[in-house]
């Protein structure tokens, strides 16, 4: 059987052929038959390759475009050829070269002719043998970027075929370029699964590598080899997104620089943060095709070892899925997601005794149609695929990958020592500025003194000790680096709950069907330009000088796009919270646009209400909010063990800010203890809109990737399409924190994570004999892996296990821990 599965810009290798790459459309390996489809947008150099038989063991992945020049006869014939030739728009790089011109460019198999026009002789010659890089860059809708010795040329074209064509042509030419650089590609593959063997076939490099490493058995491979293909493109578009974040937050090579900003995502109790991206939202501009060059260069690092490296000591498992830089089982310990390791294990409410993995077992009232039948149990999967002998089509690969690791192991470790050095910039520089303002705020302002930020001058300390392991055969070698993170902040205006017609779960050939259909994903890169969107925020942010407005007393809080501060309003003497935000570190301003806007039209006593906006010397965003004192639920489950009628108050609350949500049509897409806030009263408010996403009539489903991967849905992780109810299941995660400390899966090796949601249906709990009736039916109704089975907030609100629920009175006792700490 084949799968059709399409990856972006990751399947090149970083690192010399092992063979000559096949042109489109000509020389197909035995065995394959190249449909040499030519995708009409996007990046799309592609490729699809079916296998003509379920046989794994002609695994050959030809690259597009990659090396291998065709023949080439003498000098003198072949530069008599015309390979291309075309109008294009040009213009070399430096001072004065303002102006793109018209020209006509010439491609021969050794150089590139540059005419005045098409009937002109040649103006000057561009060697192939000269050229060291050749990249999309996104300076114009549809161009390129070629450097030659000591010069650079930007060539405009007028589409993508065009531009992936003279690309292609000049890319396989020029010797320079080896095999590692091209980007932007996408390559649909057929990837095939063989039952017999128990192997996939025709598998990308990069996929093959990341699923060794992992836990995921051959079983697993067996039980659901679609589920398995499922979560790798979505790990590798995940990373990639990443990529282009952290990208996208470094200086940009053409355009105006962003400068390399973001705070790290560290939380104040030093956990690590946790965010990830989002599509342009309407209002706000289109948006493009086009990855800016620095997702290029994000999507240059997206192949396998550039990836372990660098993601791999980004974020622990509350953020954003670490890389398995290793296999499990040659760590010498396994690296403990950060929030288990900080949190204490408080016994289940009322429950003792050992922990068993059962079903919830929900009354039938409650599981209205619960279509999908449990996997089995972590525990009884088993042990994970490097225990297994290798298949012989493996043998050879296997060789091949010892050298290619240690080649990666290089480049790893030169990648981290470059990331590391700037990330310690990066933290020095933000330290001095964090004191200089308490120095200040000291001699102004009689205040308490704002406590320094933890963890945030020394990265050793700052890393979670739980990140994996980095470095050479992921030693745990220095220090591993919180990389800045950018606030990937989403927003998308309006919409209703539609439940949406998914695949049948674990039918594979379904969701193979289903694959087969575009999935029509959201683009991400907006084409709003740093000045509209400048312009767009003029537009919402008051005019006042919010220095006159509030006076700061401490900081509260850091987030990925900046510090929180505890004010008082000068007028009333009422405290407030402000979210100071450095414009220049924000890569996607247009995202916090979009915050600013979903919370100003979404007031509710269960949503952390905004009050005003402010730009500060235009380049600082103060957002004014209410003043949450309890903070994070996070830390309250921390520092707690809840008794289910507050369990049962947390939630109520929780869904009384996504029922108003929903009834908004927006989906907030990042429900987790994290972003639900206490007052020192026990209210309870949603936070974080950066990637709430607004349905409209025309676009009821939402297909990105977005939320917190322990906490997202089994549709999203399957990347279907999907409406409201991922807030559901995200809310049935965040119950399962509250009882057992952490969500679901979160020790798991972070691909196995991923298939076990997307298989294991609705996770297991750990004692539910502890839990009561009502409490395991409000699981079972939110963790409904059938969409149209999971109840909606309105039905949830009616739930029998909400009525339990205590006043916000009966959470502020949660908040003591607070006063014990002194905050
Ligand atoms: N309104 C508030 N009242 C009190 N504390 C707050 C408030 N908002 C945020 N905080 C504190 O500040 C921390 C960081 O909040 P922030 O919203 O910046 O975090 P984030 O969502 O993780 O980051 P970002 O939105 O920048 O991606 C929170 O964890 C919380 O402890």
């Amino acid at each position: 059987m084949a799968y059709h599965q399409v990856t972006q810009a990751s399947l090149t290798p970083s690192r010399p052929a092992p063979q000559a790459p096949q042109r489109r459309g000509t020389d197909n390996a035995p065995g394959y038959t190249s449909n040499a489809s030519l995708a009409s947008s996007g990046y799309n150099s592609s490729f699809t390759f079916t296998p003509s038989s379920p046989s794994g063991s002609s695994y050959t992945f030809p690259y597009s475009g990659i090396g291998g020049s065709p023949n080439r006869g003498p000098d003198d014939a072949v530069n008599s050829q015309i390979v291309r030739s075309g109008a294009v728009s040009m213009k070399e790089d430096g001072f004065g070269n303002w102006l793109f011109q018209r020209k006509w460019l010439v491609l021969k198999e050794q150089m590139l002719s540059i005419h005045k026009s098409e009937s002109s002789p040649q103006q000057s010659v561009i060697w192939l043998r000269d050229i060291a890089n050749v990249e999309r860059i996104d300076m114009k809708p549809y161009c390129l970027s070629l450097e030659a010795k000591d010069r650079k040329y930007f060539i405009a074209l007028k589409s993508d075929e065009e531009l992936y064509g003279w690309l292609d042509d000049v890319y396989s030419r020029s010797p320079l370029m080896g095999v590692s650089n091209p980007t932007n590609f996408v390559h649909k593959v057929h990837v095939g699964f063989d039952p017999l063997s128990g192997a996939f076939t025709g598998m990308p490099e990069q996929w093959s590598k990341l699923l060794t490493k992992s836990a995921i058995t051959r079983e697993d491979y067996a039980k659901d080899p679609q589920a398995v293909l499922d979560v790798l493109e979505f790990y590798t578009d995940h990373q990639k997104r990443e990529l282009e974040d952290m990208s996208l937050g470094a200086p940009a090579r053409f355009n105006a620089g962003t400068g390399f900003g973001g705070a790290s995502k560290l939380n104040d109790n030093g956990r690590p943060g946790i965010k990830r991206q989002e599509s342009s939202p309407p209002g706000l501009g289109g948006d493009s095709d086009n990855l800016p060059s620095a997702a290029a260069r994000a999507a240059e690092l997206v192949n396998g070892s550039h990836v372990a490296s660098a993601i791999s000591t980004v974020q622990g498992p509350r953020g954003l899925l670490p890389i398995p830089t290793l296999p499990q089982a040659s760590r010498a310990a396994p690296p403990r997601p950060l929030i288990s390791a900080t949190r204490p294990a408080p016994p289940a409410p009322g429950g003792s005794g050992q922990s068993s993995k059962v079903d919830l077992t929900p009354n039938a009232a409650d599981l209205r149609a619960r279509t999908k039948a449990q996997g089995p149990p972590a525990s009884a999967i088993p042990a994970r695929n490097e225990s297994l002998p290798p298949l012989p089509d493996q043998q050879t690969r296997q060789q091949q990958e010892r050298q290619d690791q240690l080649w990666q192991q290089e480049q790893s470790q030169r990648q981290q020592e470059a990331r590391t050095e700037q990330w310690q910039i990066q933290q020095q520089q933000q330290q001095q500025q964090e004191d200089r303002y308490q120095q200040s705020q000291q001699k102004n302002q009689d205040l308490p003194r704002p406590p320094i930020a933890p963890s945030k001058s020394s990265p050793a300390t700052s890393a979670p000790a739980s990140q994996p392991a980095s470095g050479a055969a992921g030693s745990t070698t220095g220090p591993p680096p919180v990389l800045p993170l950018q606030p990937s902040k989403k927003v998308q205006i309006q919409a209703q709950e539609k439940p949406v017609k998914l695949a049948a779960n674990g039918g594979v050939a379904a969701a193979a069907a289903a694959l087969e259909k575009p999935k029509e994903k959201e683009k991400r890169i907006s084409t709003m330009t740093e000045v509209q969107i400048m312009e767009k925020l003029r537009q919402v942010v008051s005019d006042d000088d919010p220095k006159l407005l509030y006076s700061k007393i401490k900081k509260v809080g850091q987030g990925a796009s900046g510090h929180v501060y505890v004010a008082k309003t000068l007028s009333t003497g009422k405290k407030v919270a402000i979210k100071e935000m450095d414009l220049s570190h924000q890569p996607r301003k247009e995202l916090i646009v979009n915050e600013i806007l979903v919370m100003k039209e979404s007031q509710h006593p269960n949503i952390v209400n905004f009050l005003e906006s402010y730009l500060v010397k235009n380049n600082e965003l103060w957002v004014v909010m209410e003043y949450m004192e309890g903070g994070a639920l996070t830390d309250i489950i921390e520092n707690n063990q809840l008794e289910e009628d507050q369990i049962s108050s947390i939630c109520l609350e929780t869904c009384r800010g996504l029922g108003h949500l929903h009834s908004q049509s927006i989906i907030h897409r990042d429900i987790k203890s994290d972003n639900v806030l206490l007052d020192a009263q026990g209210r309870v408010k949603i936070t974080d809109f950066g990637f709430c996403a607004k349905l409209t009539d025309q676009k009821s489903k939402r297909a990105t990737m977005v939320g917190t991967p322990y906490w997202m849905a089994p549709e999203v992780v399957k990347q279907k399409e999907y409406g409201a109810k991922v807030d559901i299941w995200s809310l049935g995660i965040m119950a399962i924190e509250m009882i057992e400390n952490e969500p679901p899966y979160l020790d798991e090796e972070p691909l196995k994570a991923l298939y076990l949601i997307a298989t294991n249906g609705t996770p297991t709990l750990k004692k539910p004999e502890a839990l009561s009736r009502e409490l395991k039916g409000f699981l079972a109704v939110c963790l409904c892996v059938d969409v149209g089975s999971r109840a909606t907030a309105n039905e949830l609100l009616e739930h029998e296990f909400l009525k339990k629920a205590c006043a916000s009175s009966g959470l502020a006792p949660l908040l003591r821990f607070k006063t014990k700490q002194g905050s």
